[in-house]
């Protein structure tokens, strides 16, 4: 019961949000960019803006986290119609899984047909180093695995299938075109494609923990990004995933350097325009099928 009426509400709920946009904006997004912490700059670089605050969108959650503004912009880069998430939600905040993923459905209705994340992450692979820009190839989804997943409770068939496959979630071609471009920014000394994991936070890893999941094969640690790929490829979006590396994990007892939030912010900071150049040229030269269709509306 609890799950039909959440599921009912979810549905209805990203519908309204949809139609409520499409009736504020004349832009048809293509493709739709959530932005990590310290990245929100990348909104900033859209033309011709038609920009809301969370706060006066229907339905739409809100950012509590600083370094998400909380703003939701749509407009064009290299041609293409965007629209950009300036803040996104965690489930740390609180918001459900479906809240926090909520933007994602909304996208789809929308007519999106590619999602962009990017996150600020912590390197657990000796090869990473805070600045670096690592492709998301693959994650782990660690709160889905013991069953916090966006996709609990029944299957909305309108969006996809109840049980889709994660294999190649993060689009192949994508990465091998990002890798092209970095080359031909000069940037490529900068990036590598690595294993993101997804822990569920707000606390940053005890050493336990890093070492756990350096042994699993984990290259970088975040709070976010799974459960809106997770939710993006159940529709049937393709995903293209960054995550800048602000710090190292700590993984000795004897380093005593430690994390923060403003540290995670200041690399953003600082290589913002590195992360926007890549993804501007990346969304120039992907193709794109041009149909909006406002896919299970
Ligand atoms: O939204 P993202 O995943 O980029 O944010 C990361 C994870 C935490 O929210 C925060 C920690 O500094 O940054
Ligand atoms: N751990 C988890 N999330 C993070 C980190 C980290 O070290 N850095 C930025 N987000």
């Amino acid at each position: 019961m609890f799950w039909e009426i959440f599921d009912f509400l979810s549905s209805k709920c990203s519908t309204k949000t949809a139609d409520w946009l499409m009736s504020q904006t004349k832009h048809r997004p293509q493709v739709a960019i959530i932005c990590g912490s310290g990245l929100g700059m990348l909104a900033d670089t859209l033309k011709c803006q038609d920009s809301f605050a969370y706060s006066d969108i229907p339905g739409f959650p809100q950012s509590t986290v600083q370094g998400h503004a909380g703003r939701l912009v749509f407009g064009e880069l290299k041609g293409k119609s965007c629209v950009c998430m300036q803040g996104r939600f965690h489930m740390y905040e609180g918001h459900s899984l479906l809240k926090t993923t909520f933007p994602v459905r909304v996208f789809k209705l929308l007519g999106v047909e590619t999602l962009f994340v990017t996150n600020a992450a912590g390197s657990l692979a000796d090869c990473l180093q805070p600045g670096d820009i690592m492709i998301i190839k693959d994650h782990v989804n660690f709160p889905g695995l013991v069953g916090l997943n966006p996709l609990c409770g029944p299957n909305d068939d309108k969006f996809g299938p109840r049980f889709p496959a994660m294999s190649g979630c993060y689009d192949k071609n994508l990465r091998c075109l990002a890798m092209e471009i970095a080359k031909q920014l000069g940037v490529a000394g900068l990036m590598q494609e690595g294993v993101y994991a997804m822990v569920g936070g707000p606390n940053f890893e005890t050493i336990a923990e890093a070492r756990l999941l350096h042994r699993l094969g984990v290259d970088a640690v975040g709070m976010s990004t799974a459960p809106e790929v997770v939710v993006a490829t159940h529709c049937g979006l393709r995903v293209f995933g960054l995550s800048l590396i602000t710090n190292k994990v700590v993984k000795s007892y004897e380093d005593s350097d430690s994390v923060n939030h403003e540290g995670v912010l200041e690399v953003g900071r600082l290589r913002s325009h590195t992360v926007q150049q890549l993804v501007t040229e990346l969304i120039g030269r992907m193709e794109i099928n041009n149909n909006n269709t406002n896919n299970a509306a």
